[in-house]
């Protein structure tokens, strides 16, 4: 007898056949109220669920009693109550590394954005404020030889300080959970404490995953450390953040610019300040977000899930 699967998130057509082939499949295109409606109902006869940006935490869980397994399209797994998967059984799977370049990429484009000024500066000759030689008040800083701080040096921390180094020549000091010597040696990277890495990077990068330990670790206290030239870039998740104290903090000039791909709440309030502040560069979490890296993601996902259902160990288990 096939298994039932509950898609939150469309696939390509070659990835749907796939599950088709194999399960009976419930797609909910969108999840707006209708779509979460729809899957609660689904839930009950769900093996397994594929999808990513869902709270799915023990509320949700309860309305699925056969459910064996979740696949996340994301490498960050902070959606999930992995406690309570655990206790039930429910392998839960993400896609790590599939992602790693594009999303390191994402945050190179971040820093060139933010250093360079792209966004307000595109802005300004589209609305015809280019009507003369530009002076020192449009400059950006340098990006090439300047200090590259990465806070989380795993898969995407690495990828950054890969780009860094051999790209732009950056001297890269990182903070992590532990030293990591063949990350040293490649990029001839320095460890350092979080809060000297603060005060001592020109490039702040957050890519360290949401966790109770990491929520809120980027506060008051950390931008005070910051210098008035630094850059912050967060391609991470936004909870890392106290948000209210990183929109203080270049309110009042403390640090240079930020360049945000992710939020406290996503999508981005249309009210947020953030969004009228020349020297911010937000983007609507689009870290993964090329067509390749997508598909690559959602393939991954769908392996894992097929694995998890036929009670086989998958590629990417998280618990
Ligand atoms: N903006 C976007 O679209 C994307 C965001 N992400 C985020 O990036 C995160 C990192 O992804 P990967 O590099 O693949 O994960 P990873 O697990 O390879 O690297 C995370 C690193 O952070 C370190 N870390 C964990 N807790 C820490 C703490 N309390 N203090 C210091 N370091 C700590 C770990 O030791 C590890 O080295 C994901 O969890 C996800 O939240 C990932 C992909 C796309
Ligand atoms: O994979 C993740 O964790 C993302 O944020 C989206 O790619």
């Amino acid at each position: 007898m096939k298994k039932h699967v509950v898609l939150y998130k469309e696939l390509s057509e070659p990835l749907m056949q796939r599950l088709e082939a194999q399960t009976h499949v419930t797609l909910i295109k969108r999840l707006d109220a209708q779509g979460l409606e729809q899957l609660r109902a689904a839930l009950p006869h769900a093996h397994g669920l594929l999808g990513a940006s869902l709270k799915l935490d023990a509320r949700l869980l309860d309305l699925a009693p056969k459910l064996e397994a979740v696949a996340s399209v994301s490498v960050g797994v902070d959606n999930y109550d992995i406690d309570y998967l655990s206790k039930r059984k429910i392998q839960l799977t993400n896609t790590p590394g599939v992602l790693t370049e594009t999303t390191a990429d994402t945050g190179f484009a971040l820093i060139m954005a933010t250093a360079r000024r792209v966004v307000e500066l595109a802005i300004k000759v589209r609305n015809g404020q280019w009507q003369k030689n530009i002076g020192p008040e449009w400059f950006g800083t340098d990006v090439h030889g300047k200090t590259l701080g990465i806070i989380g040096m795993g898969r995407i921390g690495e990828a950054l300080a890969q780009r860094g180094h051999f790209g732009f020549g950056m001297p890269v000091i990182y903070h992590s959970n532990s030293p990591k010597p063949a990350v040293e040696a490649r990029f001839n990277a320095q460890y350092r404490s979080l809060n000297d890495l603060l005060q001592e990077a020109d490039f702040i990068c957050l890519t360290l995953p949401l966790t109770a330990q990491t929520e809120g670790l980027i506060g008051a206290q950390a931008f005070a450390l910051m210098r008035p030239e630094s850059i912050f870039i967060n391609i991470a998740r936004g909870k890392v953040v106290d948000e209210a104290a990183m929109i203080q903090a270049l309110q009042q000039g403390q640090i240079r610019a930020a360049g945000l791909d992710v939020f406290e709440r996503e999508p981005l309030d249309a009210n947020s300040p953030l969004l009228h502040m020349d020297n911010v560069v937000a983007t609507p979490h689009i870290g993964s977000a090329t067509v390749e890296t997508r598909e690559a993601m959602a393939r991954c996902a769908v392996d894992n899930l097929l694995a998890a259902l036929a009670g086989e160990r998958p590629a990417n288990p998280v618990n």
